[in-house]
């Protein structure tokens, strides 16, 4: 119990008033003839100022004393109609909302429970109501605003904590990438469970570790603001026992200036499977380009000698002439053909008249520079082409080519050796017609003409070079 100076001095602003017409022992009691409280009332006052206290309304300036909240409640209720800046607490042994709210309905109350008044005399004292002018309002606010203040002063941690661990924790949880941060010395202080799962093996010791990630470490100093980047990305292969992973590793220094971040945070993605399928297609890829390049190759090669073909000998000698045309030099053209080789075939098989036409492209492919260019172009039928070359060139090689396969025959068994002779026509690009035709035009003219030449040989007795018609 408090005394009376205490009482007074908690009761600072506190004054009683008679509410309207209620006469009861417990109105009188409390009432001296001034207005101020009576001694009697005392420690009864002093019980209920502890209970007003433990509603913090200890410092309310006015307290009315209701000794029947029915009766007085009706008047209070009417004052406070009137006086709607006023601060009201209400206290009542009535725990009926219904009926407060009922008796308040001008300025609605919220009602809370506390002890029970004591007793004077026979009846209870049925509640206090204290009432507070608009200087004690404010000051209740500030009061209020303080203990607000107070309040989340108090809870702030716990909201930061919030926001910093169990949010945090959430989101990097949920997010499909493995998460890491590292602090500015290279600690792991952050991970989440994907990044854990994507490490797992000895590689991973895991969070308060500096050398948690094996694999990825080589990488930290870089990523750590020693080179400056900001950010950084690599794909990192990691093996684990049998399995092998690939990681997509980025990084991003967090904040802090350049020069002294505060961390790191490395984000992982697992790119396995992408891996897997680029390196898939990239073999498929692969295979079908040299597939295509052996088609490429067959379809320009013959496949019995496996020298060019004519669609591709006049194909390339085409671009031949126009180099050649551009550059101001010659090209030369030998057309050859295998004198009587039907005869080879008729006498002695087909078979032995491929091995004539094998052995005939190797002895001619041996006597050739690597720029000629030697072609099959029909059956028994061979072409060169010779860059760089004048009609005397033109005529030694072919005679050098004619010799060579006269001098030697060709061996096809032991037990057979057939002696062969070619006969080669002569045409020099000087010759190819007129230089406003198409390139295709030009080639078939020369190609003609060396033709010409050939038959001209065969004509004249075979085993012979032709560079130039009979004038
Ligand atoms: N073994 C073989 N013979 C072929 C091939 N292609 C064409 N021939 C033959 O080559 C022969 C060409 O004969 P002809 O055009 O009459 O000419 P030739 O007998 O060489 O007589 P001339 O050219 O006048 O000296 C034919 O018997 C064709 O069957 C081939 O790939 N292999």
């Amino acid at each position: 119990m408090a005394t009376l100076s205490q009482l007074r001095e908690r009761l600072r602003f506190l004054v009683l008033y008679q509410v309207g017409d209620v006469e009861s022992e417990q109105t009188r009691a409390g009432l001296a003839a001034d207005g101020r409280l009576n001694l009697e009332w005392f420690e009864e006052l002093s019980a209920m100022v502890e209970a007003l206290a433990a509603l913090d309304a200890a410092s309310l300036p006015v307290a009315v004393l209701c000794p029947g909240v029915a009766e007085s409640g009706r008047a209070v209720s009417e004052l406070l109609r009137c006086r709607s800046d006023l601060q009201v607490v209400v206290l009542t042994t009535v725990d009926d909302p219904r009926s407060l709210s009922e008796l308040f309905r001008h300025r609605p109350v919220s009602a809370r429970q506390v002890e029970l008044l004591p007793a004077v005399g026979e009846e209870l004292v049925a509640g206090i109501l204290a009432v507070g002018d608009a200087t004690v309002q404010r000051a209740m606010h500030r009061q209020a605003i303080r203990r607000t203040s107070e309040r989340l002063a108090e809870v702030r941690p716990r909201v930061l904590d919030l926001t910093a661990g169990s949010v945090r924790h959430a989101i990097m949880e949920s997010l499909p990438a493995g998460l890491i941060v590292l602090n500015d010395t290279g600690y792991v202080v952050e991970m989440n469970a994907l990044a854990r799962e994507m490490l797992q093996g000895p590689g991973c010791a895991g969070v308060g570790s500096k050398n948690a990630i094996e694999h990825v470490d080589t990488l930290l100093p870089k990523w750590s603001g020693q080179t400056g980047t900001a950010t950084a990305e690599e794909t990192v292969k990691i093996s684990a026992g049998e399995q092998t992973r690939y990681l997509r590793v980025r990084s991003a220094l967090l904040g802090g200036d350049r020069d002294k971040p505060l961390g790191t945070l490395i984000t992982l993605e697992d790119v396995t499977e992408r891996t897997r399928l680029e390196a898939e297609i990239a073999a498929r890829t692969r295979e079908l380009e040299e597939a295509n390049a052996r088609l490429e190759a067959l379809s320009h090669t013959d496949p019995l000698t496996g020298l060019w073909n004519r669609r591709y000998f006049e194909r390339r000698s085409c671009r031949e002439l126009e180099r050649a045309e551009r550059n101001s030099s010659t090209l030369g053209l030998l057309m050859l053909d295998i004198d009587r080789f039907k005869s080879i075939n008729d006498n002695y098989g087909h078979v032995s008249g491929d091995t004539v036409l094998k052995a005939l492209t190797a002895r001619l492919d041996g006597k050739l520079r690597s720029t000629d260019m030697l072609a099959r172009v029909g059956g028994e039928e061979f072409a060169i082409l010779l860059p760089d070359c004048d009609e005397s060139y033109a005529l030694e090689v072919a005679e050098r080519l004619r010799v060579a396969i006269a001098d030697t025959p060709i061996v096809i068994t032991k037990d057979l050796v057939l002696p062969v002779t070619i006969s080669i026509g002569i045409a020099v690009s000087r010759l190819a017609g007129n230089r406003a035709d198409s390139c295709e035009k030009r080639l078939k003219a020369l190609m003609q003409l060396a033709d010409r030449r050939l038959y001209q040989a065969k004509a004249s007795g075979r085993n012979r070079s032709v560079a130039a018609e009979p004038s």
